[in-house]
């Protein structure tokens, strides 16, 4: 009995022994793609390819793509493993702009997905695929337009009141202001008023209900820090474990939200030149009235389309998304603004005099132009999206084999595609002592020497930030 024991403790022993080998030898011959193709990699290790630092929370997205952009000075990409997954960074600007506008319909789509159950989450402008993405771009591109803007920069004068009260009332010494909630809170405020057409009143109210949700769906406890990593690098997983981007309380409350504004409106007849004026009619007639004269055309469209209707969970999908892209990169775009100001006194001291100036010559109330038209105030905040882009890579797949132009390189059917913002934008040979904190870079002189393709805080081409205009209501 006993001697049986011994043999069948050895057969286990060697079972596990051989079915580690042969887990370690099918990653070793997975991880020869690059190196095969002539691609430098930073090396892989077992099972979890490049992507171990992820799965141990030590690097963000952001981080993962930069690491695997160091890797390879000089060179025009570099390859990596999400698990045993080829993926690419592409470092080479030139080749950046092919990915992003040249050669987009064979980039045409984000890699980044989440569960098909997760409807607000996969529904919207940033997630959808191939023809429903591009009929609703074009659908929703007439509700970003600087003249529509315009209209909303009242509503965010009142938000921006609400933080100088907010200020003035939490600057004792004893009350420290904690930055990156008070611009969230405000952000929030802008956004809620600009998409839903809601006072949020998170700056007043510490219980406010937005502020609340947004807190939520970035609050990084470890799941779901996996869960977006997820997100990003191994979207094939979401559906399997049902992740999600917005979560099931967080989606019935958009939804609540949503709908008792819309009828609200529709009840009593009310406008208030916004985004939800803009997708009530985007519901109601599946176009955005034209602004202008060459928007005619959208006029002549069909009310509907089988690849994407206006209705239910799609139409909430999109305020969703405007809500959370909208608060968390102004949120982050302020604070570090803040940040840099307060570390560096001379610029602070430089940007608030030109605050003053147009404060004086507005009477206290600058118009949207008068934002617009602040120089250095775009010199600072454009320094503040370099170093610290909120969105800090850019992805898409591969949809068909390609050659790479004057490569010898084919990029295979499938391959997950990334552009690392925070690689480029801190490369010392496109930004030399990337690490300071230097609006003098955005002279109008100096932009015109950067190198294109190599800053790109709302990326490029077809897919690029349709709220890119909004950047001026945060100010
Ligand atoms: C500082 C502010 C912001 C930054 C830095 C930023 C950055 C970005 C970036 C990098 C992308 C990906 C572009 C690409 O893949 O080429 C993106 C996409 C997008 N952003 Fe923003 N964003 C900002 C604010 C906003 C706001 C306020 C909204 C909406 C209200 C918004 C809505 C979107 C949407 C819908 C997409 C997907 C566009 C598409 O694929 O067609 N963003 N943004």
């Amino acid at each position: 009995m006993e001697a049986l024991t011994d043999y069948a403790i050895w057969e286990i022993v060697l079972l596990l022994v051989s079915v580690l080998v042969t887990i370690y030898l099918y990653y070793v011959s997975k991880f020869s793609y690059w190196k095969s193709r002539g691609v430098v990699t930073p090396k892989p290790v077992p099972v979890f390819g490049n992507f171990l630092m992820g799965m141990l929370q030590k690097q963000s997205p952001g981080q993962i793509v930069q690491r695997v952009y160091n890797a390879g000075p000089g060179e025009p990409y570099v390859g990596f493993y999400i698990f045993g997954r080829p993926a690419i960074v592409i470092r080479d600007p030139s080749i950046i702009k092919h990915v992003l506008v040249k050669d987009f319909n064979i980039f045409a789509d984000r890699h980044v997905s989440t569960s098909k159950n997760d409807t607000l989450g996969s529904q919207n402008l940033f997630m959808l695929h191939g023809e429903p993405w591009k009929y609703l771009r074009v659908k929703l591109s007439p509700t970003f337009t600087s003249g529509r803007m315009k209209k909303m920069f009242p509503m965010v004068a009142v938000c921006a009141r609400q933080l100088v009260d907010y200020l003035l009332d939490h600057s004792g010494e004893k009350d420290p202001v904690e930055v990156k909630e008070t611009t969230a809170k405000y952000a929030t405020d802008v956004i809620s008023s600009c998409a839903f057409g809601i006072e949020s009143n998170s700056l007043k109210d510490p219980n406010a209900e937005f502020r609340e949700f947004g807190r939520k769906v970035f609050n990084f406890t470890r799941y779901r820090t996996l869960e977006v990593l997820g997100i990003f690098f191994v979207p094939s997983l979401m559906s399997f474990i049902n992740g999600s981007f917005f979560t099931r309380k967080t989606t019935k409350f958009l939804r609540k939200v949503f709908w008792d504004t819309i009828s609200y409106r529709e009840k009593n007849r009310i406008t208030r030149e916004d985004f939800l004026d803009l997708l009530i009619q985007l519901k109601n007639k599946g176009h955005v009235d034209s602004e202008e004269k060459e928007d005619e055309n959208v006029l002549n469209e069909e009310k509907s389309s089988s690849l994407f209707e206006f209705k239910g969970d799609n139409l909430v999908a999109q305020p969703a998304l405007f809500f959370t892209a909208g608060f968390e990169t102004n949120a982050t775009t302020l604070s570090f603004t803040l940040y840099e100001l307060a570390l560096q006194p001379h610029i602070q001291k430089r940007l608030r005099a030109e605050i003053a100036e147009i404060m004086d010559k507005s009477n206290g109330t600058p118009t949207y132009e008068d934002v617009f038209g602040m120089k250095y105030l775009g010199m600072v905040v454009s320094e503040t999206l370099r170093k610290y882009p909120p969105l800090p890579l850019l992805d898409r797949i591969c949809l068909q084999d390609y050659k790479v132009p004057e490569r010898n390189l084919i990029i295979e059917k499938n391959t997950p595609v990334y552009i690392a913002l925070l690689g480029l934008h801190r490369d010392p040979e496109y930004y030399p002592d990337p690490e300071l904190y230097d609006p003098e870079r955005f002279t109008e002189e100096n932009k015109r020497l950067q190198k294109p393709y190599t800053y790109l805080p709302f990326g490029d081409g077809p897919h690029n930030c349709i709220g890119d205009v909004l950047i001026h209501l945060f100010l």
